[in-house]
């Protein structure tokens, strides 16, 4: 099956090669192809290149792109997809001037998504987490990473997990799934939680290998969560049991658990709204991707990651929705590219780099999506008529996607 898209107006994130992902100044170049044309085949990337250079191929399909742009789907690094129900009041209770921690520690927050997960079937949880899926494709999404740690026991915690594989056997984008036991210290361990430290050590983690079900593992770490020793415990067994570390970091507080993700060589930081100097500098030279979560920043009022500077310093970013139902109902990474331009100064080219090519490798999908390359999926987002690219960022909370293709499909 063969689809070309002919006298594309731009075609964007283009490389001829593939990059694991880029740093510093190089975010501020994004590749691009005017006037282009782009071969899909069994929905993989075949051929692109300038209208001009085009030489005619049989084909099953043409889409006439005129006036409109091709973009690689985004990819989101960072989500904590299956829930059960929402979390309303408690967003009331934050109008009302009470905290992310406030209502916490009145036994709101994780605790209250994980007593509502632990009543909810699985087939009910597949249908609502299948919604939100659904959602997020239509908006442009076409690579997620999806976390467990809303069920915080052995049952509720595989539970999870199997929704994220039967999203995976039912769903052609790729999808990862990452075990985050460690995201709460449950009421029944609430004295004891290296004795639930153990359990995801010594039951839990044993049964995800077991299982393959999941390929990341990811701990919160910050006060009032797990320290720096117990996230380091956590990787520690996590690493043994062939799950690759991402984290939960710098939230709150800098605590010196990026030195620690660093150090255990995690594929992520993620969060960092709160960054010190020797934060930054502990990410230099490092495959450790920092991950900026703005829609969390925006629903909380916390500060926004300083991505400026990071940027700056010579650091690589990705940006992610973080879509959840206590810090970030959303999984829109349009919003999160806008708000990445507007509250964190990034330009589109940074910001898109950050939301395509830098999330991709923020879940070890860099040679499969992430940018237009000849051999990876086509994931497309097919863009309304646009005068440019930052069109896409500046008219925030519009949408400005006519279609998105996974593996050369459209399902929008
Ligand atoms: N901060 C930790 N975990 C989630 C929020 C969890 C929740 O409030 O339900 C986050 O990434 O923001
Ligand atoms: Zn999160």
């Amino acid at each position: 099956m063969r689809i070309l898209f002919k006298n594309i107006k731009e075609l964007l994130q283009v490389r001829e090669t593939s990059v694991d992902f880029v740093s510093g100044k190089e975010m501020s170049q994004l590749p691009t192809i005017k006037k282009a044309y782009l071969l899909v085949e069994d929905g993989i990337i075949k051929d692109f290149g300038a209208m001009t250079d085009f030489s005619n191929v049989e084909t099953d399909e043409v889409v006439d792109a005129s006036g409109k742009m091709i973009l690689p789907t985004w990819c989101d690094s960072h989500t904590h997809l299956v829930y059960a129900g929402n979390r309303e009041s408690e967003f009331v209770d934050k109008i009302k001037g009470l905290s992310y921690q406030d209502i916490a520690n009145k036994g709101g927050g994780i605790l209250n998504s994980a007593k509502k997960l632990q009543e909810t079937t699985e087939d009910d949880l597949y249908q609502q987490t299948k919604t939100r899926l659904d959602e997020i494709i239509a908006l442009g999404t076409g690579a997620v990473e999806i976390k467990s740690g809303y069920g915080l026991t052995e049952g509720s915690e595989l539970k999870m997990l199997r929704v994220i594989r039967r999203l995976k056997e039912n769903y052609s984008l790729p999808i990862k799934a990452t075990f985050l036991g460690a995201h709460a210290v449950p009421s029944e361990y609430k004295d004891d939680k290296a004795g639930y430290l153990n359990m995801l050590a010594e039951v839990l983690m044993p049964k995800i290998a077991e299982e393959n079900l999941a390929e990341f593992v990811d701990v919160f770490c910050e006060e009032g969560y797990f320290s720096v020793a117990d996230t380091e415990f956590v990787m520690e067994a996590g690493k043994r049991h062939g799950l690759i570390p991402k984290i939960h970091v710098n939230q709150f507080t800098s605590i010196g658990g990026v030195e620690s993700g660093v150090k255990f060589n995690a594929l992520s930081v993620d969060h960092l709204e709160e960054m010190t100097d020797d934060d930054i500098e502990n990410l230099k030279g490092t495959k450790t991707m920092p991950v900026a979560l703005p829609g969390c920043s925006f629903f909380l009022s916390i500060p926004y990651t300083p991505a400026r500077k990071m940027i700056d310093s010579g650091l690589p970013l990705a940006l992610a929705t973080d879509y959840n139902p206590g810090s970030s109902p959303s999984g829109n990474m349009n919003f999160v590219v806008s708000a990445a331009c507007i509250k964190m100064k990034l330009t589109p080219e940074e910001a898109i780099n950050a939301a395509t090519l830098n999330g991709a490798y923020a879940m070890g999908l860099q040679n499969q999506v992430g940018s237009i390359t000849k051999g990876k999926d086509a994931n497309l987002i097919l863009t309304k008529s646009i005068n440019s690219y930052n069109f896409i960022p500046y008219s925030f909370g519009v949408n400005q996607i006519e279609s998105v293709y996974i593996k050369g499909i459209p399902v929008v």
